[in-house]
């Protein structure tokens, strides 16, 4: 090692961690307890990782194979360390991973807060408090680790000091350390006496972090009667269950054990939604425990953010983020799956080709799937409540599912919420089922209208016929729900149908009435029809007498098997070549605009194209050439006006 590696060196933070130490300290300090659990959090992953790696190096394990968390404290020093005796770090990875914050998305992350300390304290949690919770509590955090396999003249010594409550800097330095793994010192703030006792960092440890699989030892106390004191021994004792939590049966475990053990395995500040946890047996073996979070974390929509499945295979920690594990559209599900038939030398390349993971997945899919129906459908307020908490934070990913997983689309699809014509608002409450539940009396089909707001959506004239006939439609703002359209063809047995495309075909809900005045129109009109197909050219397909309008003159439809004109739109954002195809004009007869454009002469031209241009505008597309659509209305305007 060269001699400036060896010596003290001071290095300053990147800019987000000094951010992140700065809200920890003030947003979070009412829960100031959760630093025990970050750091024996992170000494338990820390010992599953030299478990892992060990298993191709034995020799990583030295002569110290027994892994363990260790919790002392010194009340004159006023000093609290975790130690570890897991993988270690070696001096790059103390610089790299304690200070800078290399997750993806860490700056969209700061740019959420808002400087409301309670906001800001639940984005933290989102984010991960991690290892820097630390200085919620101490003003000073001395890190001394070595890496398994490194000597021990390579350990290295990290620390940090806060002045007042600002860091900007902190120093690494080269030293010895017999044992491999890491030592945190704490050295507590003011008025954090009451942590440096045994019994309550023994509370501390039962309460958040009883379920970690390692054991976490103490120093023993016992009575001294000449001191007249509790004082420490040599002796130790472990002071948490130390089994792994997934492998004991469901009955014996609590909700609380449940909850902290989610908080462990997400890095989440906040309790789950709902768990599923079972053992399955059969050709494959594996015990899956799933949690689905309240919150969506901060990346969710980060195509390289973490997916949240640890893999183990006999007990024995294999990988993180293991996206294999569960389709992309239930990626925010988080939990351990622990196989009994994987090699235990399972790489990432293998899983990609494992027949048996594809099992596996299949298998956990179908679980949280159930898990979701069970509150959606429960008889219970709280399970209607807790779905629709889900569906708040979720429902757009979950959407993406109707066309990732083909074999369980029927189910994906009965989990869908939509906002439609029922309740005219945004809230998305309405099932597919619900739907199909209230269609009207020979309704056979499922409508619905897509646009880029809810409000676009709500004020699409393509509604005026439905609205009239009290006929509900779902009302489709998210771009994802034209993925979803676009992949379910059916549900139940019922076509969804797009209000904005091809023919309107109102079935048995068709007034007969209506259509023998339509194709009177359409005869009366033709002429006129003809006309404006001429005058508009290649703007449009075809010009048509409408069915669907009462109130508006105009309106776009797109042939139907063309791309819907939302669709064309969202796919031009996204740069991608939507294949070019033009839309249908529909013209409401009754309409005074439409009458009169039957006698006028002079101004033809322009009446036809501002009539499409606002049905183009009405259906939330945007003009061309808008400057020429005003002064075509005003010229239009000045005509009416005798000018
Ligand atoms: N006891 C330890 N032994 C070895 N490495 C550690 C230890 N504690 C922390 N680290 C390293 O520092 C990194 C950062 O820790 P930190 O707790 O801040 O974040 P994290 O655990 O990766 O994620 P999260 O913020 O979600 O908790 C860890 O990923 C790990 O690589």
């Amino acid at each position: 090692m060269s001699e400036t590696a060896a010596a003290a060196q001071t290095l300053n933070f990147q800019a987000e961690v000094k951010q992140l130490l700065h809200l920890m300290i003030h947003s979070l300090y009412s829960n100031r307890e959760i630093f025990l659990r970050e750091l024996v959090s992170n000494a338990s992953d820390a010992c599953d990782k030299l478990r892992f790696e060990a298993l191709d190096d034995g020799a990583l394990y030295e002569d110290d194979p027994d892994l363990r968390i260790r919790i002392g404290f010194d009340a004159e020093a006023r000093t609290i360390t975790v130690a570890d005796n897991g993988i270690g770090m070696s001096r790059d990875e103390a610089i790299a991973h304690l200070g800078t914050i290399a997750k993806s998305g860490t700056r969209e992350f700061f740019g959420q807060l808002t400087g409301d300390q309670k906001k800001d304290a639940h984005l933290i949690g989102q984010f991960g408090v991690g290892f820097y919770s630390a200085f919620i509590v101490a003003d000073k955090v001395t890190v001394v680790s070595r890496r398994a396999g490194l000597p021990a003249g390579e350990a290295v010594r990290w620390e940090c000091s806060m002045a007042g409550d600002e860091a900007g800097a902190y120093t690494v330095e080269q030293v010895e350390k017999a044992g491999r793994g890491t030592e945190i010192t704490l050295h507590l703030r003011e008025g954090q006496e009451d942590l440096l006792s045994s019994w309550k960092l023994k509370s501390l440890i039962r309460k958040y972090s009883d379920h970690i699989v390692q054991p976490i030892v103490m120093k023993k106390e016992e009575w001294n009667d000449e001191e007249k004191k509790q004082v420490l021994t040599d002796e130790d004792e472990t002071v948490n269950q130390a089994n792994a939590l997934w492998t004991r049966s469901r009955n014996d475990i609590s909700e609380d054990e449940y909850k902290a053990f989610y908080k462990h395995v997400a890095h989440d500040f906040e309790e789950p939604l709902a768990w599923t946890h079972s053992r399955v047996e059969g050709r494959h073996e594996y015990t899956n425990l799933l949690y689905v979070p309240k919150n969506a974390p901060f990346d969710l929509w980060d195509r390289n953010a973490r997916h949240g499945i640890k893999l183990y295979v006999k007990r024995v920690f294999i990988m993180d983020d293991a996206e294999k594990l569960m389709p992309t559209y239930l990626r925010f599900v988080r939990g351990v799956v622990d196989s009994a038939d994987l090699p235990l030398n399972v790489s990432r390349e293998i899983l990609q080709e494992s027949k048996d993971i594809d099992t596996i997945r299949s298998g956990c899919t179908k679980k949280v799937l159930a898990l979701l129906e069970g509150l959606a459908n429960g008889e219970e307020a709280a399970d209607k409540e807790k779905y629709a908490g889900f569906w708040g934070a979720f429902g757009k990913v979950l959407k993406e599912g109707v066309g990732e997983d083909f074999a369980n689309r029927e189910k994906i699809a009965g989990l869908l919420r939509f906002a439609s014509t029922k309740a005219d608002t945004p809230d998305e409450v309405v099932s597919l089922a619900d739907y199909i539940g209230r269609m009207k009396e020979g309704q056979d089909k499922i409508y619905y209208v897509t646009a880029e707001s809810f409000n676009a959506a709500r004020n699409s004239p393509h509604l005026e016929i439905f609205r009239k006939k009290g006929i509900e439609v779902l009302l489709l703002s998210d771009r994802v729900d034209e993925w979803v359209v676009g992949n379910l063809a059916e549900f139940d047995g019922k076509a969804l149908v797009s209000v904005a495309k091809g023919g309107l075909d109102l079935g048995v809900l068709e007034d007969e009435a209506e259509k023998k005045e339509a194709e009177k129109a359409a005869d009366e009109y033709k002429e006129l029809l003809d006309r404006m197909k001429a005058s508009l050219g290649e703007r449009v397909k075809d010009v048509k007498v409408t069915l669907r309008l009462t109130d508006s003159p105009a309106c776009l439809v797109a042939d139907e098997h063309d791309v819907g004109m939302n669709l064309a739109r969202i796919l031009k954002a996204a740069g991608q070549d939507a294949p070019a195809s033009r839309p249908i004009l529909e013209i409401n007869p009754q309409h005074p605009a439409v009458l009169r454009l039957k006698y006028e002469e002079k101004h033809f031209d322009d009446w036809a194209a501002v009539l499409f241009d606002q049905a183009l505008l009405a259906e939330g597309g945007k003009l061309d050439d808008p400057a020429t659509f005003v002064k075509r209305i005003n010229q239009l305007m000045m005509a009416m006006s005798g000018n």
